[in-house]
């Protein structure tokens, strides 16, 4: 697979060829170029035009003449009645809003600005539901979705707005979460950092697969609020890397066609029955290695080394095959066990110029591309001042490897890791006050790429000092233990030192670290007693957030500098009401918070900047830099 494989997506047909709407189909010209302003060919602006209704109120709605028996009414709502609407804004799961008689009304699949006929599909006091059945005039953000199964499935949300509409209405979700839970007044929070092109980024997929009656298997997503499959094969997806199709199509084409594969029944959740559950497809972007999990409700499938030879003859890229045991009801994609079929049961990609083992079960970022740009500014945040050169001079070493590998296409070991190790530094630029090593604890570190990206950038600037105790130290805690031993293979396989890896929970490990800490340098055998005062703490919590115990302890440690990254804005902005202590409602109490020298700590929030990690859903994610005002 060439290196730059993801950025010539292309969508593939086993039944009809050509799959998103102005897509060439041609299959090396399928590239879609977004028009200047991030829009995709084929997600024209709707202008005037009309489109028709979706019955079930699934479908996008389509536009029509205005219908002169759905002019507002001022009574009071009620389910089944029609109603013309305008949505003003879009509410943070990505429905739009409109007002009707002072109540709220949440209509999926229409943008603001769209004029609406719609019908109420449920009424609660404060709030009803519409499903919209036509757009009467499209508002000016609306554009044609790429995807033909947009709003059937429910991989997007914002296919219809385009993607400038986007970038602005995420960064709009973070401030009103900073102000409105987190009580944070007047936020900076900065533009997002948005993805050219937003399309076929997902590293990723778990598909889920099931047996059609008649023996056709169908992959894809769940439709929108149900466990009904939305089979992928006809169109592909837009948003996920075209390689995923070809393993779910090489597998589809074993279930339908290999005596073993048609044997081999699928997963029935209600009964919970059947064996194979879902295909977990992880690929290297830079790389372009794929790894395929085949997760089974039992010990193995029929004929599961013959298929692994078979999914590697459709699919080259395959670096290995895996099956995971997966026995449990629930919803849970993978169970407690993986176990190798055939080749390697993990692969290598290249993020920031450094390599990254990762296995089924680790977190990764599902948007490398954006990735690299969020652990940019994240970094940037946490090292401001602490790398050579980057205080006096802006310059940023670690982003120039990064950049200087993407440019050249070479591999990792020739810059990045090694680069750092090469690179003979200019001086104490890692070192923290005094002659103390800076120390930088990584929260929450998963397979270890914040940490060994800090430790490059660190090692650049100190000559590659870090354990010996004189530049840097960096602690990563994660509490899943595969991921900590990726994390580990990753510091050896990029040669970086200096970066101690713990595994456990963030809310065990730095109330320990803090009590250490207070113990002072020389007060016991940990990291805390050996380093004191942490320099800089990085939170990247699951979406949940931060437990109040990893809170008050950050809060104990009370470093100058606190980076949160978040693909939450509100769990993000309760966090942040602790940490800035606002007096947010929202906020948790935290218990023995900032007892350094009998104050406590408070952080002032400096900046915030939003990526655009997942284009066309209502996620983002925010990399936030808090700065300790008091304590
Ligand atoms: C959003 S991911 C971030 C990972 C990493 N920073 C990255 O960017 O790749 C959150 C990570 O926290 C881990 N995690 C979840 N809860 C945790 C906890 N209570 N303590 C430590 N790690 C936890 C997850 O396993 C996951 O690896």
């Amino acid at each position: 697979m060439p290196q730059d494989s993801h950025h010539r997506p292309r969508a593939r047909s086993r039944r009809s060829g050509t799959r998103f709407p102005g897509q060439p189909a041609d299959r090396h010209h399928a590239h879609r170029r977004p028009a200047p302003g991030g829009r995709p060919q084929g997600a024209e602006p709707q202008g005037h035009r009309a489109a028709a209704a979706d019955p079930a109120g699934h479908g996008p709605p389509t536009v029509s003449p205005a219908s002169p028996q759905a002019a507002p009414s001022p009574a009071p709502l009620q389910v089944g009645q029609v109603v013309e609407l305008e949505p003003h804004a879009l509410a943070a799961g990505g429905d739009a809003v409109a007002r009707y008689g002072g109540m709220a009304v949440f209509v999926p699949w229409v943008a603001p600005g769209d004029r609406i006929r719609a019908r109420v599909t449920e009424v609660k006091p404060r709030y009803a539901r519409a499903a919209a059945e036509a757009v009467l005039a499209p508002g000016p953000d609306r554009v044609s979705p790429a995807c033909p199964l947009f709003a059937r499935c429910g991989g997007c949300r914002l296919q219809h707005l385009s993607y400038p509409a986007q970038l602005a209405w995420k960064r709009r979700l973070v401030v009103d979460a900073l102000e409105r839970v987190g009580r944070l007044e007047a936020p900076p929070v900065a533009e997002t950092l948005g993805m050219d092109p937003p399309w076929f980024y997902r590293n990723k997929a778990a598909l889920p697969v099931r047996r059609l009656p008649g023996g056709r298997v169908a992959m894809g997503f769940f439709a929108p609020g149900t466990h009904t499959v939305v089979d992928l094969e006809e169109h592909g997806c837009a948003i996920q890397h075209p390689v995923i199709d070809q393993v779910a199509a090489a597998l589809r084409r074993w279930l339908e066609e290999d005596p073993d594969g048609r044997a081999t029944s699928t997963y029935d959740e209600e009964r919970h029955q059947g064996l194979l559950r879902h295909l977990v497809v992880r690929v290297g972007l830079r790389t372009g290695e794929v790894l395929a999990g085949l997760v089974i409700n039992g010990d193995g499938l029929p004929g599961e080394e013959r298929l692994a030879r078979h999914l590697q003859e459709q699919v080259p890229a395959l670096a290995g095959v895996v099956k995971n045991l997966n026995r449990r009801r629930g919803n849970a994609i993978l169970g407690p066990e993986t176990v190798p079929i055939a080749g390697r049961p993990w692969i290598v990609d290249r993020l920031g110029g450094l390599e990254f083992r990762i296995s089924l079960e680790s977190f990764y970022q599902v948007n490398p591309v954006q990735a690299e740009r969020l652990y940019q500014v994240a970094l940037d945040y946490a090292l401001a001042g602490r790398e050579a050169g980057s205080a006096a001079t802006g310059s940023n070493p670690g982003a120039a490897v990064a950049e200087r590998d993407t440019a050249a296409g070479r591999p990792a070991r020739d810059a990045g890791a090694t680069g750092a190790r090469r690179d003979p530094g200019t001086g104490d630029g890692g070192t923290a006050a005094g002659d103390r090593p800076f120390w930088l604890i990584d929260a929450y570190a998963g397979i270890g790429t914040l940490a060994l990206l800090a430790a490059a950038r660190l090692a650049a600037g100190t000559a590659g000092r870090g354990a010996a105790g004189s530049g840097y130290r960096v602690t990563a805690i994660e509490v899943v233990s595969e991921a900590t031993a990726d994390a580990r293979v990753n510091a050896e396989r990029n040669g970086l030192q200096g970066v101690e890896f713990i595994t456990g929970a963030v809310e065990d490990v730095l109330p320990r670290l803090a009590a250490e800490s207070q113990g002072g340098a020389g007060g016991g055998d940990g990291a805390a007693a050996r380093g004191g005062r942490p320099d800089g703490i990085l939170l990247d919590p699951p979406r949940k957030g931060c437990e109040p115990a990893a809170l008050a302890a950050c809060l104990e440690l009370a470093p100058p500098r606190i980076v949160y990254v978040s693909c939450n804005p509100v769990t993000l902005a309760r966090d942040l009401a602790v940490l800035c202590d606002t007096g947010s409602p929202a906020a948790p109490a935290v218990h023995g918070s900032g007892r350094r020298r009998g104050r406590r700590a408070r952080y002032r929030l400096e900046a915030v900047q939003p990526v655009d990690m997942f284009p066309h859903t209502a996620h983002v994610e925010c990399a936030a830099l808090l700065v300790l005002e008091d304590g």
